[in-house]
């Protein structure tokens, strides 16, 4: 037995790489060496019809992926020896199983049904869960409808949304997604980067006394958040020439620390709570959704709720043969482990998703972006690929080059909507087929490509035959949904937050902490007094000091 064999597995588990199910993929792999998609199709023509599956209104389509029947049941056969379903039915009963942190992980609490038990430390927490989203409903209303007035009796026109990480990607993502469904007299607006820019180009057109403030932060220490929502504070005082009784019209909090909340100065009773156990890139279902309420009203967010719930059941009931999160997910750990795949692409075909690769990125990537497993071990595989993407139709005139010709392996996610939103000028329906004709062209064109003979064969001088080869063989997932809805939103989030938790069950890695973004904190706020004063460069590494110096010099101090 080498050394390695003898290193102690996490949870005493066997390291994935030592175990028989890796192995019998290793040699799966080798097997299928170079096979291309277009032998696939060939070999049997009903692929595009078995491989695919549908959860709500998702139709999700695999057939252009390197894989066979015989892959799939290897790729399960991992997933079962790995105990994905035992951690899953964990997470579901409130479990703590972000063992770092040790907390409980229940972002499907947060759209469990009114009658739904959900118990953590022996407390059911979904009573809470609604009392919150009903309070949230009241307040929305009242913000919708003008009722809610700012300091000086004027109704509210403008909500501006100031958090960061998951107390701004999410609400910022869905409030683009859903913009078709906001109230056309009430703006939002999010703020987040501690580039004083973002707040001043925020609020230069505004009138403080149409403003709300939503602070949203969980922990109400993030130092970007504190500084902007202070900063708020001061243009909006200054704006009504008010003392600080105005805040309480003007400022509401999001988050699980009421002392913070209090200590800014805004009063609890304007403190929508969420808890501990709801990850902050897992919260814009919580409380963190507030703005976003306030656009599309509480029963459209509801209906959101719903359509993340609906993904919830399937992945916690739905057989392994038809999980589709489950099969996402070890569709990526396969390209990960067997063709040093580093990124995945999310391509959406519908300009109201232009943030969503955005935000998942953060799910994503904050989540997996390990290389110690649960014990803290060095893992000896591929974790978390880079996730990236844009609209695809804009992609398709950049740097779609690279995924057709490039030297990488980038499995992506195609998503699109048959319809086109419901309120689109009658003359821009028309495009809608142009927009999902190349939507299927893509998948087509990476997965089939152009072999050089049907190059020469369009009399193309052999000198540029290679150059316009395509060799295809680039796997896609292609999601398809009727049209684009809260519920539609809500499903396809969740889709991936499994996604993402099914590939961090397989590498035994934390999906729910991340400490990885400490260290650049301390180091900030270790520099910011030297940037001041210039005190104390002694200490920093001489590319760090010469940096520092440089600053100081061009801000003439
Ligand atoms: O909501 P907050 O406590 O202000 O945190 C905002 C963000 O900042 C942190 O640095 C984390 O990396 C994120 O996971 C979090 O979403």
């Amino acid at each position: 037995m080498s050394e390695l064999d003898a290193r102690p597995g996490a949870n005493g588990r066997t390291p994935l790489d030592r175990t028989p199910e890796w192995a019998a993929l290793g040699k799966h792999r080798s097997e299928l060496g170079e096979l291309h998609l277009r032998e696939l199709f060939a070999a049997d023509p009903e692929r595009g019809r078995r491989y695919t599956l549908q959860v709500g209104d998702l139709h999700v389509d695999y057939a252009k992926h390197l894989v066979t029947d015989r892959t799939l049941d290897l790729l399960r056969a991992l997933a079962e020896a790995t105990d994905v379903a035992g951690l899953r039915d964990a997470m579901f009963r409130g479990e703590k199983i972000n063992t770092t942190e040790d907390r409980a992980v229940l972002h499907t609490a947060l759209r469990a049904p009114r009658d739904a038990v959900i118990e953590v430390d022996g407390e059911n927490v979904v009573p809470a869960v609604h009392a919150v989203l009903d309070k949230m409903g009241v307040f929305a209303e009242k913000v919708r409808s003008g009722e809610w007035t700012g300091h000086t009796g004027k109704r509210i026109r403008t909500v501006v949304n100031i958090g960061i990480g998951g107390s701004d990607l999410g609400p910022a993502m869905a409030y683009e997604v859903l913009r078709s469904y906001t109230a056309r007299d009430l703006d939002v607006r999010f703020v987040s980067n501690v580039d004083g820019a973002d707040l001043h180009e925020a609020v230069r057109d505004l009138d403080a006394a149409e403003t709300l403030f939503i602070v949203a932060s969980k922990t109400f220490t993030t130092i970007e958040t504190i500084t902007n929502a202070t900063s708020a504070r001061d243009w909006l005082l200054t704006g009504l020439r008010a003392g600080t009784d105005a805040v309480a019209k003007h400022f509401v909090a999001l988050s699980t620390n009421a002392e913070g909340v209090a200590d800014f100065g805004i009063d609890v009773a304007n403190m929508f709570e969420f808890w501990d156990w709801v990850g902050g890139r897992y919260s814009y279902d919580s409380a963190i959704g507030l703005s976003l309420m306030i656009a599309i009203g509480p029963e459209q967010f509801r209906e959101m709720l719903d359509g993340f719930h609906l993904v919830d059941e399937h992945f916690r009931t739905a057989p392994p043969e038809q999980n589709v999160p489950l099969l996402l997910g070890l569709l990526g750990v396969w390209y990960g482990a067997f063709f040093d795949a580093q990124a995945h692409a999310v391509l959406p075909y519908s300009h109201y998703l232009s943030k969503f690769t955005a935000y998942l990125q953060q799910l994503d990537m904050e989540s997996n972006g390990k290389s110690v497993d649960r014990d803290g071990n060095p893992v000896g595989w591929q974790t978390g690929p880079v996730v990236w993407g844009t609209p695809g139709t804009n992609g398709q005139h950049a740097y779609y080059q690279l995924l057709h010709q490039g030297t990488k392996v980038i499995p992506a996610d195609f998503i699109g909507f048959a319809e086109p939103v419901a309120d689109l000028l009658p003359g821009l329906v028309a495009q809608h087929d142009l927009l999902l004709a190349n939507f299927f062209a893509q998948t087509q064109a990476l997965a089939f490509g152009k072999t050089p003979e049907e190059v020469a064969a369009e009399g193309v001088p052999a000198e540029l035959v290679p150059h316009k080869t395509f060799k295809g063989n680039h796997p896609t997932t292609t999601v398809l949904a009727g049209s684009l809805t809260p519920s539609v939103l809500g499903q396809l989030v969740a889709l991936y937050e499994h996604k993402v938790f099914v590939q961090g069950a397989i590498w035994n890695i934390d999906s729910f902490d991340q400490w990885g973004v400490e260290l650049g904190k301390v180091l900030a706020k270790r520099i910011e007094p030297v940037l001041l004063t210039g005190e104390g460069t002694e200490a920093l590494d001489s590319s760090t000091a010469e940096l520092v110096a440089r600053y100081r010099a061009l801000r003439g101090r």
